[in-house]
């Protein structure tokens, strides 16, 4: 028989053991702070030209970049289990490209074509629009490029207009990806200037400069086009925190009602930072070469599939996110509507 711990010794080993609380199912289920659910979900979809139309990308196993006819189906998919939010970016004909990107302020471009096409099918679900240049551009940068430069307030004014257009078509929620400087405001006067002043802002405020978005830039076509090319004189360097804070400061004076941090895994540390110093819906981004290294290692059954899915997902919880772009969206919340959550 073990002798009663000395008073001296309460709420130490051996009367106190963390394992109690993890002995079984339901008793971790009781404790577990964190919880991640269908309402979590954005899913982020790739549009291609024509008709009943479903095109693999290799470095995306298992997403394919779907025709605005299949889109509508997937969103009547996405809706039926509670996903609250589709994002779509177009694969855009590079016959349509051009140096200055024209395409994006085209009313009937592929990607309005899609909002007013699910909108009409599927009026229930929230329809997110990046607003950037890179789909558009032949060089692939997410702005107008003079003497080498990306510059900044002249593709300003083009993102005003793209976003215009994009509301026009139906999208609830404009998400400026491009990183110019003072573009949430500029945007906001435009949209209100046009009538759209319930049209939200969810500002990429802290996006950096990384290479977990190849696969994505394979996925719209842009990868070809920035070559050698790199974001770096306008997304964030991948040393910095602090200024992250200041990114998202900025946006959020500038009228943002939501912010993203993005990439997702690697960034954690800022999602946390940034949900604890502004506590407003904080956005965590999983982007394609996330999706991409867990499904490569997964393949080669090195890595557990649900389960490294699952762990990553209730990982940007944990660090303070509201809300998550995901590849996996549509498959996660099968999952969890059928284990009944
Ligand atoms: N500005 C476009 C944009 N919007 C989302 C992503 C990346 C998403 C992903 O990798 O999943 C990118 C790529 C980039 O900035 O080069
Ligand atoms: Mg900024």
């Amino acid at each position: 028989m073990t002798q009663p711990a000395p008073v001296s010794a309460v709420g130490q080993f051996p009367t106190t053991r963390m394992r109690r609380l993890r002995q079984s199912d339901w008793s971790r289920r009781l404790v577990a702070e964190n919880h991640l659910t269908v309402d979590d979900l954005i899913w982020p979809i790739f549009l291609v030209d024509g008709d009943n139309r479903r095109v693999p990308i290799a470095s995306m196993p298992g997403v394919e970049r779907y025709s605005v006819d299949v889109a509508v189906e997937m969103a009547r998919h996405a809706a039926e289990v509670g996903i609250p939010v589709l994002a779509l970016f177009p694969a855009t004909d590079p016959a349509k490209k051009s140096a200055d990107g024209e395409e994006a302020i085209n009313a009937n471009n592929l990607v309005c074509q899609a909002v007013r096409a699910v909108k009409a099918a599927v009026p229930q679900i929230g329809i997110l629009c990046d607003v950037a240049l890179d789909p558009y551009t032949t060089h692939g940068q997410d702005g107008l490029v003079r003497n080498g430069y990306v510059v900044n307030d002249e593709t300003v004014e083009m993102l005003c207009k793209q976003a215009v257009v994009q509301a026009q078509a139906g999208c609830d929620i404009i998400a400026p990806s491009d990183m110019m400087d003072g573009r949430v405001g500029r945007i906001r006067v435009a949209l209100d200037a046009a009538g759209f002043e319930s049209v939200q802002i969810l500002s990429y405020a802290a996006k950096y400069a990384s290479a977990f978005y190849g696969p994505f830039r394979d996925a719209v076509g842009s990868a070809n086009s920035l070559g050698t090319g790199d974001k770096r004189t306008y997304q964030m360097n991948p040393a910095n925190t602090n200024e992250a804070l200041r990114e998202v400061q900025l946006d959020l004076a500038e009228g943002a009602d939501l912010v993203m941090v993005k990439p997702g895994m690697p960034y954690l540390d800022i999602v946390r930072r940034v949900k604890d110093t502004f506590a407003v819906p904080t956005v965590v981004y999983q982007v394609s070469g996330e999706y991409a290294m867990l499904l490569a290692a997964a393949q080669q059954g090195w890595l557990d599939r649900d389960k490294v899915i699952f762990e990553s997902l209730l990982a940007f919880k944990r660090a303070g996110a509201d809300a998550i772009l995901t590849y996996f969206a549509l498959e996660v919340a099968r999952k969890l509507r059928s284990a009944g959550k």
